[in-house]
């Protein structure tokens, strides 16, 4: 008897089961627990593998984790190029890799795309949740790519701003999200008018020098840094990042990769996963910056949302 072979869920089929990234939030809020609760969380999950591909100015990231709580074990595999000069090839692609835990039979193959778009969206609003100020009015995105969408859809769903605004390093990718999505948007002709007197600021580019400067930042904002994944790239300037409130995924993966954590110095108050649990507190008065470098485990539980989705539709 032969075993079964793989299904394969490719990207429309992840989306038809993931039209909202707000559907992950309570299996990410609890995996972000969890993975801060050490061992005890039962969350496996070695800081990630980035491995150069210099000819190329790309990098493939291989993200294994296990998930005791949902007994889920995947990997996903991601690369992401710098110049890519056919633009019709996205600067990110990923595909995650689902395996039945008990013994350890590939089960599925998906397209990890939408999962890492969705999912890194899901765990800012989960950050921004617990550390904007209240009465936050003016959510600023820098960056027009896959990533500012879908923190776009997820925020304008969470949470209620007065004003939208976005600013892009080539302003007709700002413009043409702005004429992309469901509400109106302000295109700014500099990150400086972007950013000044934004109560949420979301940082998601391709940037290697800091786009952000904290003497633009309004006393008690709230900052998702998104980009910026290796050790010596920067999206934040150093002002901004020894005068904020540090939170980050993971300690350890920020120590590693993050340019703007380990070439600042600045020092990590927690990771989200300990005000998730109650072990620290949020600060949201203060000024917060969530360095997210994203998680091997958030994938894991997006991927599990995903098959079994699919299993219970076939
Ligand atoms: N924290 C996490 O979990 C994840 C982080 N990322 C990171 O988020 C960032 C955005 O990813 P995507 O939206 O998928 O990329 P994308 O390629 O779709 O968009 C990147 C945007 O950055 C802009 N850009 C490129 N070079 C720039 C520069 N030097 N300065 C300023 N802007 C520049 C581009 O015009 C584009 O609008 C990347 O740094 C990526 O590595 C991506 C996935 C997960
Ligand atoms: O978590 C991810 O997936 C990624 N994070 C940083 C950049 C590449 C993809």
């Amino acid at each position: 008897m032969g075993s079964t072979p793989p299904v394969f869920i490719g990207a429309e089929e992840v989306e038809k089961h993931l039209h909202r990234a707000s559907l992950l939030l309570p299996a990410l809020e609890a995996a972000l627990a969890n993975f801060s609760a050490g061992a005890a969380g039962g969350v496996v999950q070695p800081v990630r593998t980035v491995l150069p591909v210099p000819r190329h100015g790309g990098y493939l990231g291989v993200m294994p984790a296990y998930s005791a709580a949902d007994d889920a074990l995947t990997t996903k595999l991601v690369t992401f190029y710098e110049h890519l000069k056919d633009s019709s090839v996205p600067s990110h692609q990923a595909t995650v890799l689902l395996f039945d835990p008990s013994n350890g039979t590939l089960k599925a193959v998906l397209d990890g795309s939408v999962i890492t778009a969705k999912r890194t969206a899901a765990v800012s609003a989960i950050a921004t949740k617990l550390l904007m100020p209240a009465f936050a009015e003016v959510l600023c995105i820098l960056g027009a790519g896959v990533q500012a969408y879908s923190h776009y859809d997820i925020f304008t769903e969470l949470f209620t701003f007065k004003e939208v605004r976005i600013w892009n390093r080539t302003k007709e990718r700002a413009v043409k999200f702005a004429s992309c999505v469901s509400g109106p948007v302000r295109v700014c002709s500099s990150a400086q008018e972007a950013v000044t007197g934004a109560d949420v600021i979301v940082t998601a580019t391709m940037a290697t020098a800091p786009i952000l400067s904290g003497d633009w930042v309004k006393p008690g904002a709230h900052i998702n840094a998104v980009g910026a994944s290796r050790p010596d790239w920067r999206e934040l300037d150093d002002e901004l990042m020894k005068n904020s409130v540090l939170f980050v995924d993971s300690r350890d993966a920020a120590l590693t990769e993050s340019g703007d954590v380990i070439l600042s110095g600045a020092e990590i108050f927690a990771e989200l996963g300990e005000v998730l649990k109650g072990t620290k507190p949020a600060l949201p008065e203060k000024t917060t910056v969530f360095k997210s470098l994203g998680m091997a485990v958030e994938d894991t539980v997006a991927a599990k949302f995903v098959y079994d989705a699919w299993s219970a539709g076939n």
